[in-house]
């Protein structure tokens, strides 16, 4: 049992008064509205924090993890310049230790800044999987394919299948594994279409980066006289469940066919403002009906996993393009944040709420904090006003993974001095 000052427990119920959540394991069985009745005694198992505001687990729907180990090699460059000049040749040098530390340190990063599911397309994933399973934190999980050759197909197909054996469902259920063809710019269409059928065959959606750049889109049209989008639906990738990174620079046809695809997306406004690929155009999206989450991309292009700074941007810089205050309320921005980010990842339909049989991922933030005062509206203040400061107590699957801000299940000093290590040897 949690019992806190109040509850955010999705965009529709706010209660700005004590109420408690009664968990069953690794799911919230349900709340109630005032203190938990102590009849005969507190139970051993009632956790009291008065001083506290719940709302649920953050969902960052769209990064690369250990990237962490990049942030800062190399800014203030336009995506392909950044990607080929300065990540490429760096990720050329991690091996699968850099990348265990590497999500350790998102892991600790994401965890203590209030979110408690991630996705990831990475490399050498087995070693991120374990980082995430150690840690205690939720991931939706693939391994980064690109097709440049048929030898980097192959491999790509296998890692692909063999990832998805080790670590589908694994670490208690926290892991769902997706197949992720980096982007159509690196996977041709026929190889786009053998992994739309790999993801058939295994029953997992896919995870790609669509239309980030003019210039991916300018490509497209002059490689193939289709627009990103347009080709992956040509060759069958939207025959799958499939969340669509970025779609920056869309069509309203590409949105048409999103929606009637059901294609999701992760909108990722930082790292696009960033790495001045432009402003993708959400209210559009959301009118349209598609699914989007928030997601922080890497931290080499954001440069923090902190999906509160996402959720904020999310509510401000649409208004600022659309010049109209109304635009992205506060509740849409927290939604995207939440449960409609976990739908977005294909987590069940209660994922990023606290209503009952939802999966207990609650984060507890500090209600003494000056953003949460005065009370006016509970709702705009998590939005508007608080930040990753306040997250002190985090739960994932009803296991306490952050106390009092500190986590738990990361010894961060190892985290400090592994990723110390690995940084002389990335520069090396
Ligand atoms: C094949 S593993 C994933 C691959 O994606 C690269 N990456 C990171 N951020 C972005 C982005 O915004 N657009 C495209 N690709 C990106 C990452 O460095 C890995 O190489
Ligand atoms: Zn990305």
């Amino acid at each position: 049992m949690i019992e806190v000052g109040g509850a955010i427990i999705d965009k529709d119920t706010v209660i700005a008064e004590p109420v408690y959540l009664v968990l069953d394991g690794d799911i919230i069985e349900r709340y109630e509205r005032g203190t938990y009745p102590c009849e005969g005694g507190e139970p051993v198992n009632l956790i009291r924090k008065p001083n506290r505001v719940a709302i649920p687990g953050l969902v960052n729907t769209h990064g690369h993890a250990a990237m962490t180990l990049l942030r800062g090699a190399g800014d203030d460059l336009p995506l392909m310049t950044w990607l080929n000049e300065r990540i490429f040749p760096l990720e050329d040098k991690l091996t699968e230790d850099a990348i265990y530390w590497g999500t350790q340190l998102a892991a600790w990063e994401m965890l203590v800044s209030g979110t408690t599911t991630y996705t990831d397309m990475y490399m050498m994933m087995d070693h991120a999987a374990k980082a995430v399973a150690e840690s205690g934190i939720r991931a939706v999980l693939s391994v980064g394919v690109v097709g440049f050759n048929d030898v980097s197909r192959e491999n790509g197909m296998q890692r692909s299948r063999s990832f998805h054996g080790n670590w589908h469902r694994q670490a208690s259920g926290r892991i769902t594994v997706t197949l992720g063809p980096h982007a159509p710019y690196t996977c041709p269409p026929d190889y786009l279409t053998e992994i739309a059928e790999l993801a058939k065959e295994l029953d997992v959606p896919i995870q790609i980066h669509l239309s980030e750049t003019q210039t991916e889109v300018v490509n497209s049209q002059g490689d193939h006289s289709l627009t990103p989008i347009a080709l992956a639906e040509k060759v069958g990738l939207f025959d799958v469940p499939t969340l669509a990174a970025h779609c920056v620079h869309v069509t309203d046809a590409d949105l048409d066919i999103m929606a009637r695809r059901g294609v999701r997306i992760a909108h990722n406004p930082q790292s696009n403002l960033k790495l001045g690929s432009g402003i993708a155009p959400l209210p559009k999206m959301l009118e349209k009906g598609i699914v989007v989450g928030l997601g922080t991309d890497g931290a080499a292009s954001n440069n923090n996993l902190d999906m509160f700074e996402e959720m904020r941007l999310a509510a401000t810089l649409h208004k600022g393009v659309a010049q109209d205050a109304e635009v992205i309320p506060a509740a849409v921005a927290f939604d995207l944040a939440t449960a409609m980010g976990a739908k977005a990842c294909f987590l069940g339909q209660l994922h990023g709420t606290l209503k009952p049989g939802a999966a207990a991922d609650i984060v507890l933030l500090d209600a003494a904090s000056p953003h949460l005062l005065p009370q006016h509206n509970l709702l705009s203040n998590v939005v508007y006003a608080c930040g990753a400061d306040d997250v002190r107590d985090v739960f994932v699957a009803g296991r306490q993974v952050v106390s009092g801000g500190e986590p738990l299940t990361i010894d961060v000093e190892r985290v400090r001095a592994e990723v110390a290590r690995i940084k002389e040897q990335l520069v090396k």
